[in-house]
């Protein structure tokens, strides 16, 4: 894979990319830890498990220069691109160290571990409505941060959101639910109850505010790994999320 330059990541997905540094950014392999880690839980939100910064820039960078390879997001209109059955080898790579390296999904445990990668890129001051992700996925979803922060905002979801067969147009509430913040390198997996009784969404907003502090959010790409119950044919498909 060709070297991805600072200014290359700047045209592409803005400027708050200066934590990348050139020596890091131009390291290719995939070199994940393998100490095992423990994730940090949320009382109130069951199944709620996040390893923060567990990706270091190199893997961060790596997982970039795969996505601006790709040219999912020379459309303007295009913010999401979606891959079923074969995983690319760099998020596949990610999706075993979770499994084998973390605590991130000890309840999970089938084979594909992930058939299913959404990359969302939210353009500055971009979201996310509430959802829960569709019945058609399994347990065990693993959201992925790149390049920027962000406040995942969740609330107990309703019978409606949790039983939709595709999403609704639900906003989110502003001072409503539990604020998990997000930074470039988290990982993030929603089990059981966090996976099935609550919704998640992104406020469409430039400023988050945590603990009184005002964060600028810069373009930000998330990869979200799933697994269709279904078995899940190669495609690739490119849309402009809902
Ligand atoms: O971008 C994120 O962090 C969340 C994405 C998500 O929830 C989804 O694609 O279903
Ligand atoms: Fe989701």
């Amino acid at each position: 894979m060709s070297e991805l330059t600072s200014e290359q990541l700047d045209e592409l997905f803005g400027s708050d990319v200066d934590s990348i540094s050139e020596e890091e950014g131009t390291k290719s392999q995939l070199d994940l830890p393998t100490v095992n880690v423990i994730s940090e839980k949320f009382t109130a939100i069951p199944g709620l498990r996040l390893v923060r910064q567990g990706l270091s820039h190199a893997v961060q960078s790596t997982l970039l220069e795969f996505i601006i390879a790709a040219n999912y997001f020379q459309n303007e209109t295009t913010n999401q691109a979606m891959h079923f059955g074969d995983l690319p080898d760099s998020f596949a790579k990610v999706g075993t160290w979770a499994k084998s390296c973390t605590d991130l999904l000890n309840d999970i445990d089938r084979h594909p571990l992930f058939n299913q990668a959404i990359i969302n890129l939210y353009r500055s001051g971009e979201g996310i409505r509430s959802h829960v992700d569709l019945q058609k996925f399994d347990d065990g979803i693993l959201i992925i941060s790149l390049l920027s922060s962000c406040v995942m905002i969740m609330t107990p979801a309703s019978e409606e959101l949790k039983n939709a067969s595709s999403y609704q147009n639900d906003e989110i509430a502003d001072n409503v639910g539990i604020s998990i913040h997000l930074r470039p390198g988290d990982v993030l997996a929603l089990t059981g109850p966090a996976r099935w009784d609550w919704a998640h969404g992104i406020p469409a907003r430039e400023i988050d505010v945590i603990h009184g502090e005002q964060i600028q959010r810069g373009s930000r790409v998330s990869i979200t790994l799933r697994k269709l119950k279904c078995s899940a044919v190669g495609a690739i498909e490119l849309s402009q999320r809902p």
